[in-house]
């Protein structure tokens, strides 16, 4: 389903991993691991489309990625029922069940606030609930778990269960057991030798 192929990317114009390769196949979820600033957002950025790799390739069915990153995609002055529908709507998926990625990410009490006055927790549970209204196989998720208490860590957790069973793919960097059955990659390996890529900078992305 994601294909990697000795893969090398960069960051602020600095090769940081090269040499990756994995296979992530339907059903099954990836974990990637390694130090902070080793190029875990780099990766994932690349593998979502958002920057150009280095080296290598990256193959995945045409629009089947969604990608939940720090940043999680909100609007603030829409409600959470709004933001929802909204990306539906984006990822051309309208008739998406809202409602049940609201129970999915326990929202129901928080239906008709605007994001602006949600709790980083909350907004969190809202950015994963994103995922749900995409309706795309691979899911790419960042540090998902940041700023979500133990209960919504196991509700989300459960999410990404049901989504595997579902034929989904997972591919998250995390630092914390999400209790998952997944395969584990350590980047430390992959850390690439200190080599200024010039040729390659892209000063957008940054
Ligand atoms: N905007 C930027 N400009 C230049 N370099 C950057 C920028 N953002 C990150 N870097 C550098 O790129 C490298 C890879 O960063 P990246 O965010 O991909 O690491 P990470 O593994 O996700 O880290 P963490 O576990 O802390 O989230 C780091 O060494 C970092 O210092």
């Amino acid at each position: 389903m994601l294909e990697l192929n000795d893969v090398a990317v960069a960051r602020g114009g600095i090769t940081v991993l090269e040499g990756v390769s994995f296979h992530l196949a339907a059903g099954n979820a990836l974990i990637l691991r390694g130090e902070n600033g080793i190029g875990k957002t780099t990766l994932l950025r690349a593998i979502a489309g958002l920057q150009p790799t280095v080296n290598g390739t990256i193959q995945a069915p045409e629009e089947s990625i969604a990608f939940a990153s720090h940043a999680d995609g909100i609007k603030a002055q829409l409600t959470v029922r709004e933001n929802l529908e909204f990306w539906a709507e984006v990822y051309g998926n309208a008739s998406s069940d809202v409602d049940a990625a609201i129970q999915a990410m326990n929202l129901m009490e928080l239906t008709d606030r605007p994001a602006a006055q949600m709790s980083a927790g909350q907004k969190r549970r809202l950015g994963l609930g994103r995922l749900l209204v995409t309706a795309r196989l691979i899911w790419v998720l960042d540090e998902p778990t940041v700023s979500l208490d133990r209960a919504s860590v196991a509700l989300f957790s459960d999410v990404v269960r049901a989504h595997l069973a579902g034929g989904g793919a997972a591919l998250i960097a995390t630092h914390i057991d999400l209790g998952i059955e997944a395969e584990t990659l350590d980047l430390t390996p992959f850390k690439a030798k200190a080599d200024v890529t010039a040729d390659t900078f892209d000063g957008d992305y940054w």
